[in-house]
């Protein structure tokens, strides 16, 4: 039955990538070329929208050796604690919120930061540190013993975590909260709790409503579903301890633990918590080290990892393995020093760290669309589940499309879901050819490779068609942004990261947007928006209308090199046919 077309596409798996960060989701993507990048942006006008250039970092100021010592107290601290004489400073860096930065010059592979193990915050100190320890104990030793009646080698090993390592660490912050809030200062992490951001401004901190309406039509609205069902989740978890907590009087009675600080916790840890890939993947707060802000171009060398041969001794002690940070390139005084969170779209990183980098400058920037086997209306569902598995395939992915090509292993996929074997068991051999042999047969006489790409542009028609509001509108929205940035920026320097709450409902002065007229503000200056410029309802619907003209765009190219692709395919059928 089936005919092995030529080899039009190579085979694809698809892979995931580690990050210093928890919610990276697998994906592929193709490499794109930095020049590509800028034509598209041109033809497509999205250098108009979106012009800074500047994902990357504005300047630092040189260091001054006056300049008073910010967070003092925090400082300080972190001393006590065994934080050894680093060659970096805490600064104020413009949007980015409070930064490190070069002390001097650093040449290349110099180790920039070490934090020793004492000052890392991991799910098993948490656990011993909450006043619920005596709950969580009873639930580890009861964990310990289910797991060493039903494993071989039971013994020996450490005792299993009583919750998942995000839920204790929230637990233990908003517990940290509570009591600073009161006044009690009784736990050594005070002076790091006193410093982290009161919004974190993630999706969690904005009005649900607000994030529909913002999100409709997006792919983007998954993901903040996501992050609220699993915010939900730890509150559901959370919630019975937390009562049993309370009567067994473990809780003080200034400890109010309600779902507002559980959700704030969960904030600071979605944009501030660090996993240790040497370290078996664990995932800690650290002081200090979570003051480096992202910056796509530290992709290639800046690590953050632990490093079990750094010797740290704040005082001459000799102490073995660290959390570690060592540079890759040099350094000039006074010059930022970034890591990557990892190959995020301003999306994503909205979402999850509250800030957004211009879409169109950023090589990460995609719309990701979801393909899934329809379980409902498909008769060959689970055969197709089946002969996924079989490839090591899921029933459901996301394929992150970009303006510079279709991600790989996307038509082998959408072909077979698209496809239709008349004699069902030949969906297994289908599956084969075209995962295994990288081949798109001809099926009952249909090319599928044509089957695919019909597929994916009714697919993005209906991406298309699903934003409830017009490109133009989006358009005027996101340039609107520019200005409100700009009358900002004129206002006088930014305040601190952390001073003080800011009001959701704060009024600015945007521009008004109509229809299809572009706002008269010039959009070329506009910047990174930064946690507090998204803190504000209106800035933020201005980066997420930016998003959604990019994801449109991005749309839009796939339709047009799905149609040449098929006008080539045709060609190719009609001239077979001649012969
Ligand atoms: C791990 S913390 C870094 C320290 C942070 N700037 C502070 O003052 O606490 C992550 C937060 O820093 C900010 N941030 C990091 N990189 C940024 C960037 N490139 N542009 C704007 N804000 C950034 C965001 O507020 C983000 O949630």
């Amino acid at each position: 039955m089936t005919h092995i077309n030529s080899q039009r596409l190579r085979k694809t798996l698809v892979t995931g990538g580690p990050s210093l960060h928890p919610n990276t989701r697998p994906f592929t993507a193709s490499p794109l070329p930095p020049s590509r990048t800028a034509r598209c942006n041109a033809l497509l006008g999205l250098d108009r929208i979106f012009k800074s250039g500047s994902q990357s970092p504005s300047p630092q100021p040189a260091t001054n050796a006056n300049e008073p010592e910010l967070e003092p107290d925090f400082q300080a601290w972190l001393r006590r604690e065994g934080l050894s004489t680093q060659p970096l400073l805490l600064r104020q860096c413009g949007r980015e919120g409070r930064g490190l930065v070069a002390s001097r010059p650093l040449p290349r592979g110099d180790v920039l930061l070490r934090v020793p193990d004492s000052l890392l915050l991991t799910a098993e100190r948490a656990a011993e540190e909450s006043c619920l320890a005596p709950l969580l104990r009873t639930r580890s030793t009861a964990a310990a013993s289910t797991s060493s009646s039903t494993s071989s080698t039971g013994s020996g090993a450490p005792s299993p975590l009583p919750l998942s390592e995000w839920s204790l660490l929230a637990l233990l912050l908003a517990e940290l909260r509570c009591r600073l809030a009161a006044g009690d200062r009784s736990s050594r992490w005070d002076p790091y709790v006193a410093v982290l951001p009161q919004r974190p401004c993630t999706v969690l901190d904005w009005p649900a409503k607000e994030a529909k309406q913002l999100l409709c039509g997006s792919p983007l609205m998954r993901l903040a579903d996501s992050i609220s069902g699993t915010a939900a989740y730890f509150w559901q978890e959370l919630e019975p301890l937390i009562a049993q907590g309370r009567t067994d009087r473990l809780i003080p009675n200034h400890v109010a633990f309600g779902k507002s600080d559980l959700d704030w916790a969960f904030g600071v840890l979605l944009s501030r918590c660090i996993r240790l890939p040497s370290r078996g993947d664990v995932q800690v707060l650290s002081p200090w080290a979570d003051l480096l802000n992202h910056d796509v171009k530290a992709e290639a060398g800046c690590h953050l990892d632990w490093d079990p041969t750094a010797e740290v001794g704040a005082k001459g002690e000799a102490v073995s393995g660290a959390l570690v940070l060592r540079s890759d390139r040099q350094y000039a005084a006074g010059q930022q020093v970034y890591v990557s969170y990892g190959p995020k779209s301003s999306g994503e990183l909205l979402l999850s760290y509250g800030f957004c980098p211009p879409p169109a400058a950023n090589p990460h920037q995609d719309y990701k669309l979801r393909l899934a086997v329809d379980c409902q209306a498909d008769p060959l569902a689970d055969l197709k589940v089946a002969a996924l598995a079989r490839h090591g395939l899921p029933a459901e992915l996301e394929f992150p499309l970009k303006l510079e090509g279709l991600p790989e292993g996307l038509l082998q996929y959408l072909a077979l879901l698209d496809a239709r074997p008349k004699v069902a068991q030949e969906t297994y051999d289908l599956a084969s050819l075209l995962f295994e042999g990288g081949t798109f047969p001809l099926l009952d006489g249909e090319d599928t490779l044509a089957l695919a790409l019909r597929g994916l542009s009714s697919r993005c028609t209906a991406a298309l068609k699903a934003y409830p509001t017009s490109v133009e509108v989006d358009q005027a929205l996101a340039a609107g942004a520019a200005a409100v940035v700009a009358n900002r920026q004129q206002r006088g320097p930014r305040r601190a990261a952390v001073a003080s709450p800011i009001s959701p409902t704060r009024p600015i002065d945007v521009p008004p947007t109509s229809g299809a007229s572009l706002s008269p503000f010039s959009t070329d200056s506009l910047p990174t928006l930064g946690t507090e410029d998204v803190c504000v309802s209106s800035v933020r619907a201005a980066a997420v209308a930016g998003i959604r003209v990019r994801e449109r765009q991005i749309l839009q190219r796939t339709q047009a090199a799905v149609s040449a692709q098929l006008g080539d395919v045709k060609r190719a059928a009609a001239r077979t046919r001649r012969r």
